[in-house]
């Protein structure tokens, strides 16, 4: 994959940005003045990541996810990820018949949902699938691939389905495998 040198991650006017942070020179980022990148963060090819967004330290957007933050915001916590083709909304047109929809139609014929989404620490959400306004995916949650997360989640549970349905409980080794992981690269330099 192709991602900016560093320097030009560091002129692309985000709004904060961390050390080794990788961007791939095949993502499209809109509104980089309201996006924070934590440290070691990377967005891969064919992303479009846009709007109001912080994300925390080695959070990874894999390739084709849309992260669209708009004005209330999409927040991803430490060692969260995104698989492949997994789209996230902040805001949502009204399907039900009574206004105007899509982006060609001005404001006051429309009645969009806005909401924040946070994806907190470890969340990973796995292949195509959909996160909806609103959504607090809580600590510790995995989500299964193709899944439709419309509510949010109890930490430490694996979720699938459409709608998402807690299936399983999710373990909680991978807490001591980050201690190490972060012993071993506090030396880091990038
Ligand atoms: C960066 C990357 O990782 S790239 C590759 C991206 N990877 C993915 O997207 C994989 C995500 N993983 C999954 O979807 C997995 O199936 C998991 C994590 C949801 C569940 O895996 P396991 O814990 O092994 O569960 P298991 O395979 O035993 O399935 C349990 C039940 O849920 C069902 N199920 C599993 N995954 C899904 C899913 N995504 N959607 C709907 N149902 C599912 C199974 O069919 C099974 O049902 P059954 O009991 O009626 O037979």
């Amino acid at each position: 994959m192709a991602y900016l040198t560093e320097r030009e991650v560091q002129e692309f006017g985000f709004k904060a940005v961390g050390k080794g942070v990788k961007v791939s020179s095949n993502a499209s980022i809109y509104n980089p003045e309201l996006i924070e990148l934590g440290d070691y963060s990377r967005i891969d090819d064919f992303c479009v990541i846009s709007g109001n967004i912080t994300f925390g330290m080695h959070v990874h957007i894999a390739p084709f996810c849309l992260v669209a933050g708009g004005d209330k915001g999409i927040i991803m916590g430490d060692f969260s990820g995104l698989a492949y083709g997994v789209q996230v909304f902040s805001q949502s047109d009204d399907y039900s018949g009574r206004t105007l929809t899509n982006p060609t139609v001005t404001a006051q014929f429309k009645r969009e949902r806005k909401a924040r989404v946070t994806v907190g620490k470890h969340v990973i959400i796995g292949a195509s699938s959909v996160v909806f306004p609103g959504v607090n995916l809580a600590e510790g949650c995995s989500v299964g691939a193709m899944t439709l997360v419309n509510k949010s989640t109890k930490p430490w549970g694996i979720y699938s389905g459409n709608p998402a349905r807690r299936i399983k409980e999710r373990k909680r080794d991978l807490l001591e495998l980050e201690t190490q992981f972060l012993k071993e690269h506090e030396n880091d330099s990038i």
